[in-house]
């Protein structure tokens, strides 16, 4: 199967900090990745190059084919990203930013999308509300519903578990399970069990460089742990 991600020697320089080093890996089309890795091994800055929210100092990206120096809006035709920042507008009610976006990609059929994608977050009943009066959970529901606008192939995720509580917790891996056919994800966590249940593959990431990428078929839990937990010792970039 074909790669939907090709990364190469990638590497994002901050001043004299190095956030990522020559990171190399490839994933095959309806993978699904976790990256794990302590605070600031870089994990934030590779999601934000690979989603071509910054650009990188040297190495290539390619998204399904794309490459994201020399076509950065095909590679973001194929993208989605729920990040922590939300990207909704607070005083606008659900209906609206979800149209604001749709208009945005152009959609030829705006209006039917969106009731769509606010049935499938379970926001109908929302709708008409401004998203400054929705819990985190609800917020989160939105912003997934707005990273699916554009029926993305590859989605990127960025610590969704965090701020849930156990019932949305529960909503989301309903969501994330009917998301999966045909897609390929990216996931940061910093939930070694569920993100190691969840994948299909596993990176770890440690003062910008790959300690570890490989599928979880070649993997034991117990000694991804270890292996994880030495890397925490490895302290930031
Ligand atoms: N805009 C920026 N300017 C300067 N340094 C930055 C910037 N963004 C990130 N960094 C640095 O790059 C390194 C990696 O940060 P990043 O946020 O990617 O880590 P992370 O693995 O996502 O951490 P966490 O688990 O705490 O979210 C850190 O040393 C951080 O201080």
């Amino acid at each position: 199967m074909a790669d939907a991600l090709d990364i190469r020697k990638l590497t994002k320089v901050f001043g004299d900090r190095k956030a990522l080093d020559k990171v190399t890996f490839a994933l095959p089309e309806g993978a699904f990745l976790s990256i794990f890795g302590p605070n600031g091994a870089g994990k934030t800055t590779l999601l934000r190059t690979l989603s071509t929210l910054a650009r990188p100092t040297s190495g290539t990206i390619r998204v399904m084919g794309a490459d994201a120096k020399e076509e950065p809006d095909k590679v973001r035709e194929h993208i989605g990203l729920i990040s922590h920042n939300s990207m909704l507008y607070p005083d606008l009610t659900a209906m609206e930013n979800l149209m604001f976006v749709a208009r945005l990609y152009g959609l030829a059929n705006p209006e039917e999308r969106v009731r769509e994608l606010l049935h499938a977050v379970e926001l109908d009943h929302r709708r008409f509300d401004m998203v400054r009066t929705f819990s985190r959970g609800m917020t989160q529901r939105l912003s997934i519903a707005r990273a699916l606008i554009n029926d993305p192939d590859v989605v990127f995720l960025d610590e969704p578990y965090a701020g849930l509580d156990p019932h949305a917790v529960e909503i989301f891996d309903t969501l994330l399970a009917s998301l999966r056919e045909g897609r390929t994800f990216v996931m940061v966590s910093h939930d070694l069990q569920k993100g190691f249940e969840a994948c299909t593959h596993a990176l770890v990431l440690a003062r910008g460089r790959v300690v570890a990428f490989a599928p979880k078929e070649e993997l034991d839990f117990e000694e991804f742990k270890q292996l994880y937990r030495e890397t925490v010792g490895m302290g930031v970039a």
